[in-house]
């Protein structure tokens, strides 16, 4: 540990942390020495680590410093592969970062989210007719309407099923570079550079690396020139892409940045959406009190005669805070992503070194039994007993209702776009359907379900549980049926060139 730097974890001669950090759910390791090292401490592994833990750290150290801690790790498998095509990896400095920080503005700004709502409540209509179909599918389907949303509005398709190539293609290669960047998968390049020179013979990663970049580009260039080939039969319908490349003159805006601007919202936004509604999905089983709760509310405040919009959510007070005990029980992203900094920063009277890794501690703030009552139970009530749901009398300063989404210059750009999408299927699902903990068929007991468990990934959600989602009633399932019809109009402006088998879909559904 270099002088001045915040206290943490004993280190081991050589290997500092390394082998206290564990690969799998590092978050709850996090989260346990933040109890004993306090709201900033330190660790060592790939260079120094430091974990802030509290939101007036995160305040100091990524909002009021965010000039020098708005940098990322450089990644030598993400350079390879990636090619500059996702923000998330690119240096602040990068000058592709800030035309596709600005790109994003332009797509997820309030107003530009205003017109994406008709496409999202469409895939919500779909969301909750797959629901009636397929039940048992829910991790899937939630999957799809997530994708489907930013892929429509980014490059002007949708993906209509579960089984569609265009999300089997996504996923698996999701799949694939979440397994290449995973610590101990591969040799750690990046911890030694040297290993870049190994012959190939002895660095299979160089050919994976090889095979990725190529599905990457095939992929988006794939996107991005069907919607080109689109605009030339002028088969419009105010995509992202039609829109940059229209006006291409005076935006200025070259046409690898419009493709990595939509990379951008597709990367980060399908599988975080997605998390928010399996989570949602698995603790409404798990707690059938709040799933009471909710349906009580919502017959009270729209009745059993029209399905809810996303405006009705200003009027539901329990469910609002349904959602924000979502985010609270299990953040998508737990560690956020990390930052890196970029020059020393003095925060709290330590000293934070150039080149540190900064993790925001989420999962650990939203867990920490000293601010929340009982943390690891599901209790929307926290948040109508007090503001950001802490316990009455604790010191918010600097608290916000976002913390979830990061911090500083990197924070979250996709926050209203995500907001508006899970509130409408969160009110849809709420609405219509019933959801509860499948029965063992010999005992009739409750299947045991464990809303603890969390996937095993970068971005978590609990995992899946067998679950029985039924319609509340014979006629909220015919609502829910004549919801879909009215939303094919919308969602047919997404359905050029299909695959045969997702034509006939969308013709027999
Ligand atoms: C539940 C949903 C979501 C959660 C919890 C979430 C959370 C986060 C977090 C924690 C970060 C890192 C922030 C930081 O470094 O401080 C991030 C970055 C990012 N998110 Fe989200 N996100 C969600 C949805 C979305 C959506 C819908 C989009 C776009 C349509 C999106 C696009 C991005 C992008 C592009 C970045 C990288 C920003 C950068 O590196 O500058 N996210 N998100």
């Amino acid at each position: 540990r270099e002088p001045g730097i915040p206290p943490g974890p004993p280190t081991k001669p050589f290997l500092g942390n390394i082998l206290d950090i564990p690969k799998e759910a590092m978050y709850r390791t996090f989260a346990a020495w933040a109890k004993t090292y306090g709201d900033i401490y330190s660790a060592i592994g790939r260079g120094t680590i430091i974990v802030v833990s509290s939101p007036q750290m995160v305040r100091e150290l990524l909002d009021k410093h965010s000039s020098t801690t708005a940098g990322r790790l450089s990644s030598h498998f993400a350079k390879l592969v990636l090619d500059g095509l996702n923000i998330a990896f690119l240096t602040a400095s990068d000058p592709t970062f800030k035309v596709v920080r600005r790109g994003l503005q332009n797509l997820l700004s309030k107003e530009s989210c205003a017109d994406h709502v008709p496409v999202q409540q469409a895939e919500a209509s779909q969301l909750m007719y797959d629901l009636l179909k397929r039940p048992e599918a829910y991790f899937t389907h939630v999957e799809r309407f997530s994708f489907s949303i930013v892929l429509s509005v980014t490059f002007g398709v949708r993906c209509p099923r579960t089984d569609s190539e265009v999300l089997r293609e996504f996923s698996r290669f999701e799949h694939d570079w979440e397994h290449l960047i995973t610590p101990g998968h591969h040799p750690p390049v990046d911890f030694f550079p040297l290993l870049q020179y190994v012959p190939e013979t002895f660095a299979p990663w160089k050919g994976l690396c090889r095979d990725l970049k190529a599905r990457n580009d095939k992929f988006y260039y794939g996107l991005l020139e069907a919607c080109e080939r689109r605009m030339e039969r002028e088969e419009y319908n105010g995509c992202f892409i039609e829109n940059i490349l229209l006006e291409k003159e005076e935006n200025g805006i070259a046409r690898k940045d419009a493709l990595a601007i939509s990379v951008a919202a597709i990367e980060g936004g399908s599988i975080t959406t997605a998390s928010f509604m399996r989570s949602l999905i698995c603790c409404l089983a798990a707690y059938p009190e709040v799933l009471e709760r909710a349906h009580e509310e919502i017959d009270r405040v729209i009745g059993q005669v029209r399905i809810p919009t996303l405006e009705d959510i200003e009027s539901l007070p329990y469910i609002q805070a349904i959602m924000k005990e979502v985010h609270r029980f299990c953040p998508a992203a737990p560690m956020g992503l990390p930052h890196l900094s970029t020059a020393e920063v003095m925060v709290g009277g330590y000293v934070i070194p150039k080149d540190s890794t900064i993790f925001m501690n989420i999962y650990g703030m939203y867990h920490d039994d000293r601010i929340y009552d009982r943390p690891y139970e599901f209790r929307p009530e926290r948040f109508l007993d007090s503001e950001f749901g802490t316990i009455p009398g604790t010191d918010d300063t600097d608290r916000c209702h976002d913390m979830h989404f990061g911090a500083g210059r990197r924070i979250c750009p996709g926050i209203t776009l995500v907001t508006n999408s899970t509130t409408t299927a969160t009110l849809n699902l709420l609405w219509g359907f019933d959801v509860s903990v499948k029965k063992d068929p010999v005992t009739g007991k409750d299947l045991p379900i464990d809303p603890q468990l969390f996937t095993d990934a970068f971005i978590v959600s609990c995992t899946e549980v067998p679950v029985d989602i039924t319609p509340r009633s014979d006629s909220h399932a015919h609502m829910i049926r004549s919801q879909y019809v009215a939303s094919r109009e919308i969602l047919k402006n997404y359905e050029h060139d299909l695959s045969p088998e997702d034509a006939a879909f969308v013709e027999y559904w």
